[in-house]
């Protein structure tokens, strides 16, 4: 059964079947998009939501590519089976710009827009009035509390996190966070949930960054540093991490794939609660790429430059 196929290729786990059938996902950027396409391939009803009608035609281009990719891959020697795989995996995401509406047969609703809390607050507590009773609501927030999130919602035990990873196709984790009021059956579902969509998943709990971003955020900004400092030129210090540390990229080609908007989200929302932690002490280097509108492969430059898209 080629659910059953995809899942053992893209994860370690073996494959579980979810509950969950109905999936929105609200935000159609970078990492909707990849969320919106890990649960198509895994036979489940998407929805994905955007704003910006732009966003969501390109959101569908790029997950065709991806999907074709994967299809490449899955059905070497058998091409009509792959086209048949992305025709099928496409049909099964709708994409809407209204999120009260798109979420009212949502088993699962999964935001993914802006690091930003009043943003986040004012979309989930349109999306606890119009999701079904019994839906999960989820974040994949990088860097936001849980329970922070969560505070604006009546269903707080049917609330958690689920932090995926860029690109989302091809990164294997799930991070799966419990807030203090998140219940034991929420959490065993969205565990369920990740694994039948071919991620390994971690339990977290909510504390910043969960377990991954507590390490990589201060990796990343004390690479920026270095260079600020002069102490290696950008080329020097990313082959120094893949060559001599193993990493598929280097810190500073990372921070331009993840976004530097995204890294000084981060930074700065940890240096506001946490002022006394030098690690998140602001990087006036950061500060001016994003300020120049430099923020990495999504603009053509940050620490590199790049072809536009
Ligand atoms: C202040 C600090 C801020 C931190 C921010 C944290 C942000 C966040 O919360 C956490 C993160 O996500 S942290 C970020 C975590 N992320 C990381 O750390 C990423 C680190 N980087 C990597 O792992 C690799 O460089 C990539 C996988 C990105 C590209 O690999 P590569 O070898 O350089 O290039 P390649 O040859 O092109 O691709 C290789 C294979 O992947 C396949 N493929 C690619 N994209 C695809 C897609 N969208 N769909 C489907 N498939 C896709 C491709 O087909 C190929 O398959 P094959 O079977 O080999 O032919
Ligand atoms: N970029 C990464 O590597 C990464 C990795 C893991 C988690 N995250 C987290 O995922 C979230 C999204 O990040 P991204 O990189 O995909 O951002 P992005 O900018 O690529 O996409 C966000 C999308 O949300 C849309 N949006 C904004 N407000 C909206 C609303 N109220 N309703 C519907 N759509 C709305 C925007 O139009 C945009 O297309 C953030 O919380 C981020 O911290 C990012």
């Amino acid at each position: 059964m080629q659910f059953g196929i995809i899942a053992r290729k893209f994860s370690s786990s073996a494959t579980v079947q979810s509950a969950i059938k109905n999936v929105t996902i609200i935000g159609g950027g970078l990492m909707g998009s990849g969320i919106a396409q890990v649960a198509a391939q895994a036979g489940q009803n998407v929805i994905l939501v955007d704003v910006n009608s732009d966003v969501l035609a390109k959101s569908q281009k790029s997950i065709g590519a991806n999907l074709g990719r994967v299809a490449k891959k899955i059905y070497k020697d058998k091409p009509q089976d792959g086209e048949k795989f992305v025709a099928e995996s496409m049909a099964r995401i709708k994409t809407a710009t209204d999120p009260a509406e798109a979420s009212k047969s949502a088993d699962l609703v999964v935001e993914a827009i802006v690091e930003n809390i009043d943003i986040k607050h004012k979309l989930f507590k349109q999306l606890d009035e119009a999701a079904p009773q019994h839906a999960i609501l989820a974040s994949n927030t990088s860097s936001l509390s849980i329970n922070e999130i969560s505070s604006v919602v009546k269903r707080k035990d049917k609330f958690g996190g689920l932090h995926f990873f860029n690109p989302v196709p091809v990164m294997r984790l799930l991070e799966v966070v419990k807030g203090a009021e998140t219940s034991e059956e929420t959490y065993k579902s969205m565990m369920e949930w990740g694994k039948s969509v071919g991620k390994t998943c971690i339990t977290c709990k909510d504390t910043p960054g969960f377990v991954v971003n507590r390490l990589l955020v201060p990796y990343i900004c004390e690479a920026i540093r270095l260079y600020e400092r002069g102490d290696a030129s950008a080329r020097d210090i990313d082959i120094a991490m893949k060559l001599g540390a193993g990493y598929p990229m280097g810190p500073l080609e990372l921070a331009d794939y993840v976004g530097l908007d995204t890294n000084k989200f981060i930074l700065d929302g940890w240096h506001k609660k946490f002022p006394d932690q030098q690690l998140f002490k602001p990087i006036p280097l950061l500060n001016k790429l994003v300020a120049e509108g430099k923020l990495g492969v999504k603009t053509g430059e940050g620490f590199y430059k790049y072809e536009k898209k």
